[in-house]
């Protein structure tokens, strides 16, 4: 059994800025040490004594010193040369007061397939490393010339048999190769393991040295089973650090300490994921269970509330209530509560300053709101409270990585609502009559490269789950899209990025300057009658799409008939399960909403139908010029 979860470390390589700066901003997300990428120490104008002060004064171990290069198993005279590079860099590591060294497998042509000189070097590596109270540990890159799996470079460490010699497993090389830690303990002492790396990715078909250089990302952001690979390195009896390392373009390319948090954050939810019989409980609190969306907030100025207010108006919403003390409206429609701020000088006022029209909250319903907010503080998150009125029900809330609020909000304890504490409602109100039952999904754009950052945060805080991620044709350019659930499929939340600043989602993003929601989907029994039944303005549906679907699924005419005069699309799945949804114009091209009719469990978002969405989108903007080169 775990007394206290493994120490948390980072490679420096994962980070941007200046080594001081890597190791600065890791030290302020909670690191607990650092493996120093040489390349970093080599273009840093310093004495290594120097960055070894630097991470005693910021409380960081130096966990490994890497990588050496092409190493074992050489010809002479490069062998002896090898040696001779190799004490150098243990001056090196003295210097910067770590004892450890990762040689990863040789990938020069020259090498020799030999296990046993391989052995013979590394022990005599190992040897004179121990001289100096150094130690040496040696991994399977998965392009090794040779030796490119855990299991190869166990035997080879074994048939070395140096105490100052042991394994480096990295999760990127075994998973992306197809591997397994299986049989890991039993076969390999946990001592024997020297260091442990840590590193997630999107499955890629692409040459693997490509795919790592470049797609890595931290655990939970991607799709290995990272959790799989940690759990039979604890098995093991490993009980060294965990420490992240992965390169990736655009995180080299983003602010430090923010990439920093999201890696801290990666472990901690990692711990949490990993608390079994061999694991400590973890210190997280469980994460909620999600009830649905209770409300989203809309930030709006006066001028604005009376536009959209009008808007919504058209879709069948009715103005449901004010709040007692502050300038927000209620608006609702069966079980869809939207609220549309323009208080000055509060949280949304900032968002409006900021962004415009657009969400500025969106409110979950969840079990048990305390639990919640602290299981977001320990993942890092910052939260919020906004200042009360007399007599009004606090509701706390956690900071999403867009900068907007997520609520939590708890069933009400002596049946009072938080609408009927802070709001005057309108008389029949509570009984607005109208065909939408519930949000279904709440769909977000993101700039270039928050999708990573923005899966981990709802998997880590409210244990939503991602799917694989998929790519939508959009004319302007391409739309990648991961959607998000709760295990119930109460929360929904599709997030789509794209490259293209001419998609829909490109186009959102600078109109709103950054991330945000980018529509609204409700749901409603019968699609076809909520849309003849309103005055909203849908989008338009050219007819070759509907041509197409007769011959996709053999549609009866008569349904044909229907979905092409509301202007509705239709998809189905594999069991049968059928989705019909529609969509409205949009709002000053900033959001839009959707109705969807889910039938027989589908629980897709018509994900074939997107291109056509997007295409009409395009079209209602016809003064946008085409991208010319
Ligand atoms: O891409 C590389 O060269 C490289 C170097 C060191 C590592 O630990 C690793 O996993 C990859
Ligand atoms: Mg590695």
């Amino acid at each position: 059994m775990l007394e206290t979860p493994l120490p948390k470390s980072i490679a420096t390589v994962c980070l941007s800025g200046s080594l001081p700066d890597k190791m600065e901003a890791a030290a302020s997300a909670g690191f607990q040490g650092v493996e120093i990428f040489e390349q970093d120490l080599l273009t840093h104008d310093g004495p290594p004594e120097g960055i070894r002060a630097m991470a005693e004064d910021l409380g960081l171990a130096i966990t490994i010193f890497q990588p050496f290069r092409d190493f074992e198993a050489m010809p002479e005279p490069q062998r002896r040369r090898n040696m001779d590079r190799a004490e150098r860099k243990f001056d090196v590591m003295q210097a910067l007061g770590t004892d450890l060294v990762l040689v990863c497998s040789n990938v020069q042509p020259a090498a020799m397939d030999d296990p046993a000189r391989a052995a013979a070097d590394l022990r005599e590596m190992a040897e004179r490393a121990a001289a100096r109270g150094l130690r040496v540990g040696y991994e399977a890159l998965a392009w090794g010339r040779h030796v490119n799996r855990w299991r190869q470079a166990w035997d080879i460490v074994r048939r070395a048999d140096h105490r100052a010699l042991g394994l480096i497993l990295d999760s990127f090389h075994t998973l992306s190769l197809g591997d397994t830690l299986d049989g890991l303990a039993g076969e390999v002492p946990g001592d024997r393991i020297a260091f442990v790396q840590l590193a997630d990715a999107p499955r890629l078909s692409m040459d693997v040295l490509s795919w790592s250089r470049h797609f890595r990302d931290f655990p939970g952001q991607g799709e290995l089973p990272i959790a799989e690979f940690a759990r039979e390195v604890l098995r093991a009896g490993y009980r060294g650090p965990l420490s992240l390392e992965v390169f990736n373009d655009e995180f080299r390319a983003a602010p430090a300490r923010r990439i920093a948090r999201d890696g801290h954050r990666s472990l901690i939810w990692l711990d949490s994921v990993l608390a079994g019989p061999s694991v400590p409980a973890s210190p997280l609190p469980a994460p909620p269970v999600l009830g649905g969306v209770e409300f989203l907030e809309f930030a709006v100025d006066e001028a604005k509330g009376r536009e959209l207010g009008g808007f919504l108006s058209n879709l069948g919403f009715r103005l449901a209530g004010q709040h007692r003390s502050k300038s927000v409206e209620l608006w609702r429609q069966g079980g869809v509560n939207l609220v549309l701020n323009s208080e000055p000088d509060s949280a949304a006022a900032g968002h409006f300053e900021l962004h415009g029209a657009s969400v500025c909250a969106t409110a979950l319903r969840v079990d048990d709101a305390t639990r919640a907010l602290s299981r977001a503080e320990a993942l890092l998150c910052s939260t919020w409270r906004e200042r009360l009125g007399e007599g009004e029900r606090p509701i706390p809330a956690v900071r999403a990585p867009d900068g907007t609020l997520i609520y939590l909000v708890e069933p009400g304890a002596e049946g009072r609502s938080i609408w009927e504490s802070d709001f005057h409602l309108l008389p029949g109100a509570a009984e607005a009559p109208g065909a939408l039952e519930r949000v279904d999904h709440v769909a977000h754009a993101l700039a270039q490269g928050q999708m990573e950052g923005f899966v981990l945060f709802h998997r880590a805080v409210f244990g939503l789950e991602p799917a694989p991620p998929m790519d939508l044709p959009d004319p302007q350019g391409l739309v990648q899209s991961r959607a998000m659930a709760d295990p119930s499929g109460r929360v929904r939340m599709p997030l789509n990025v794209s490259e293209s600043r001419q998609t829909a989602t490109g186009r959102f993003v600078s109109a709103i300057a950054g991330a945000g929601v980018h529509h609204v989907a409700f749901s409603t029994p019968d699609a076809a009658a909520f849309v003849a039944g309103r005055a909203a303005p849908m989008l338009t549906i050219p007819g070759n799409y509907y041509e197409d679907l007769a011959a996709r699924f053999g549609l009866d005419d008569r349904l044909l008939a229907d979905l092409e005069r509301g202007h509705l699309l239709y998809d189905r799945d594999a069991r049968g399960g059928e989705f019909v949804h529609a969509y409205t114009v949009s709002f000053e091209d900033r959001f839009f909403f959707e109705v969807v009719e889910r039938r027989a469990g589908y629980a897709d978002y018509g994900a074939a139908n997107a291109g056509v969405r997007m295409a009409a989108q395009a079209r209602a903007r016809p003064w946008l010029p085409a991208p010319r080169d």
